[in-house]
């Protein structure tokens, strides 16, 4: 059967901007952000990407997307796969690693550089993660509950990394959170209701 994850949203994301997304489960969230990363086209209306260079009605390849569940290759380390896609957008691979170890070394992961997926824990991961996401230097970061498998500290830990990242890349940085922590560091509150998105929300006292 047919379902509309998402039934309106209207929306603009500026350079700069910090962008928390709620909501409850199964109200969205995902599948918004994946209309704003180009991974899925909208059955009605229009995603574009002004501004970014390039076709605006073609989704940018500057755009970058963490998951909740860390997402490394288990058989490559750190570095390698933080290399993976500088390779894949055709980088020679010295040129990938050297950028690789500069990601790495800007989010103070370089001490993790020669481990496997398997040698690091949640925490560490999702961190790499996100080194994986700023290698290929995206405008807009996306994050899909990024911190909903750590612990309170650990997930203070990976949103300093996710906004120190932005700021390095001047990028804009939207994420999807149930987490209200999180959600009160970035600036910006846009909220899902049954696939129905309202910018401008702000949490009930
Ligand atoms: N590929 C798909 N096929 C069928 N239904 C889907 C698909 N992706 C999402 N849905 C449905 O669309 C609705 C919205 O899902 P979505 O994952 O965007 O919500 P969410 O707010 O991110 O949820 P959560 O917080 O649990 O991750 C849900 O009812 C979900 O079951």
């Amino acid at each position: 059967a047919a379902v509309t994850a998402v039934a309106e949203a209207t929306c603009r994301i500026e350079p700069g901007d910090r962008i928390a997304v709620s909501g409850a489960s199964g109200s969205g969230k995902s599948t918004l952000l994946h209309l704003i990363a180009g991974l899925e086209t909208p059955t009605s209306g229009e995603a574009e990407w002004p501004g970014l260079g390039g076709d605006p009605r073609r989704p940018p390849g500057a755009v970058a997307m963490v998951f909740q569940a860390p997402s490394l290759l288990p058989a490559l380390d750190v570095t390698e796969n933080v290399s993976l896609p500088l390779l894949l957008c055709g980088h020679e691979p010295a040129e990938a690693r050297k950028r690789a170890i500069a990601a790495l070394e800007l989010l103070g992961l370089d001490e993790l550089a020669g481990r496997l997926p398997e040698e690091i824990s949640g925490g560490q991961a999702q961190r790499v993660v996100i080194a994986r996401a700023i290698a290929t230097r995206p405008v807009l970061l996306l994050a899909d509950e990024p911190t909903g498998q750590l612990d309170t500290g650990t997930a203070a830990a990976v949103l300093d990394v996710l906004l120190a990242a932005a700021a390095h890349l001047d990028a804009a940085l939207v994420v999807a959170t149930h987490d209200e922590d999180v959600a009160a560091r970035l600036g910006t509150r846009w909220h899902m209701r049954d696939g129905h998105l309202r910018t401008g929300w702000a949490a009930p006292c």
